[in-house]
């Protein structure tokens, strides 16, 4: 993305953006394009016209075009698609498009799919988390697990075939139980490693196979900080497209009030602790201006707005008694 950030790039090119390696277009023409390498996104507006011309000039066959996956279409009923350019990838037969000279060529910049997440409004979000985790698995999915035979996407995107004996495969979604649990007064944030500097998040988990979700979120929170879940209800859910393809589902729920000693699991966790919700509350106030740079201004910082557990935080902090369901 260029320096003056995205907006810029939206008002100059009448556009959204996307994912890495990724080029979005519309049928037949215009094309919406996006474009970049693994951890890097963006997009702009082209058509298919331009785009093979571009892929020309990297000397790249225009049949990649046919690589593309629908992601979705616009108020007017034109098509979107999403295609992996390959940038980054020394594997790929795309290798040659080099990253500098696309950006030259399409006038853009690229950045990483996770800054852009947080940086777009929540349409154009999830347009490019679907195409960042439809495209990673076709990416992963070009064999068939039981022939080995290479399989054959269909137009769409929406399968893949092995011809020698017609075994379909569809794209695949994780569920993930994401909760924020309270004991009444307080939160429960935690953060681990590999989070950005300073910030805290709810506490979430993979469903195994076999598990309600219910029993996902007792044995999650059980596990990784050795609570028992008093009550538990449900709240929202949203497409996540970090590590692969998620299905996040996010519940509040509360411990019994005596019993909040938490017992983190370090092999999971960094940190663990519990926030009153004055703290919470000056932090989310804050959280739209901060940022790594600004975290010395503020004790700690939450998920972006973006993500589900920004809202189930916010949640939390504007209507503290939800009714709660049996668990
Ligand atoms: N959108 C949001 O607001 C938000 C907030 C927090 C976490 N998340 C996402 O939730 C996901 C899960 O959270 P977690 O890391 O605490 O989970 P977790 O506590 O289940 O621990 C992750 C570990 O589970 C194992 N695992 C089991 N099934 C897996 C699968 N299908 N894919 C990958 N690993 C699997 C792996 O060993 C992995 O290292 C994270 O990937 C993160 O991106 C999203
Ligand atoms: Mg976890």
């Amino acid at each position: 993305m260029n320096p003056s950030g995205t907006e810029q790039i939206f008002s100059q090119y009448s556009t959204c953006l996307y994912r890495p390696g990724s080029l979005m277009r519309s049928l037949p023409w215009p094309i919406k394009a996006a474009y970049s390498g693994d951890e890097i996104v963006e997009l702009l507006w082209s058509t298919i016209l331009k785009l093979e011309r571009l892929l020309g000039k990297f000397g790249q066959d225009s049949q990649i075009l046919e690589d593309s996956v629908l992601i979705g279409c616009s108020e007017q009923q034109e098509a979107w698609f999403a295609l992996d350019l390959g940038l980054n990838s020394s594997s790929s037969i795309n290798a040659s498009l080099q990253k500098a000279e696309m950006e030259t060529a399409l006038q853009g910049s690229f950045i990483k799919l996770t800054k852009a997440l947080f940086e777009l409004n929540v349409k154009d979000a999830s347009l490019l988390s679907t195409a960042q985790a439809l495209l990673r698995w076709h990416d992963t999915h070009q064999f068939c697990s039981r022939s080995g035979q290479p399989t054959k996407k269909n137009v769409s995107g929406s399968k893949r075939v092995c011809p020698s004996n017609n075994i379909i495969y569809y794209p695949q979604v994780a569920p993930v139980v994401i909760t924020l649990v309270s004991d009444g007064t307080r939160c429960l944030l935690v953060r681990q490693s590999s989070f950005p500097k300073g910030m805290y998040s709810a506490l979430a988990g993979f469903c195994d196979i076999g598990e309600s979700l219910e029993e996902t979120v007792r044995r999650e929170i059980a596990e990784e900080v050795g609570l028992e879940v008093d009550r538990l209800h449900y709240s929202a859910s949203q497409h996540w497209p970090f590590p692969n393809s998620t299905l996040m589902i996010a519940c509040h729920a509360t411990v019994k009030p005596g019993q909040t000693e938490l017992q983190v699991n370090l092999k999971e966790l960094e940190a663990a602790a519990w926030f009153s919700r004055d703290e919470v509350a000056t932090v989310l106030r804050r959280n739209n201006l901060s940022n790594q740079q600004q975290s010395g201004a503020v004790p700690f910082w939450l998920p972006p707005k973006l993500a589900i557990a920004h809202q189930l935080i916010k949640e939390w902090v504007e209507k503290p008694t939800c009714s709660p369901l049996p668990a």
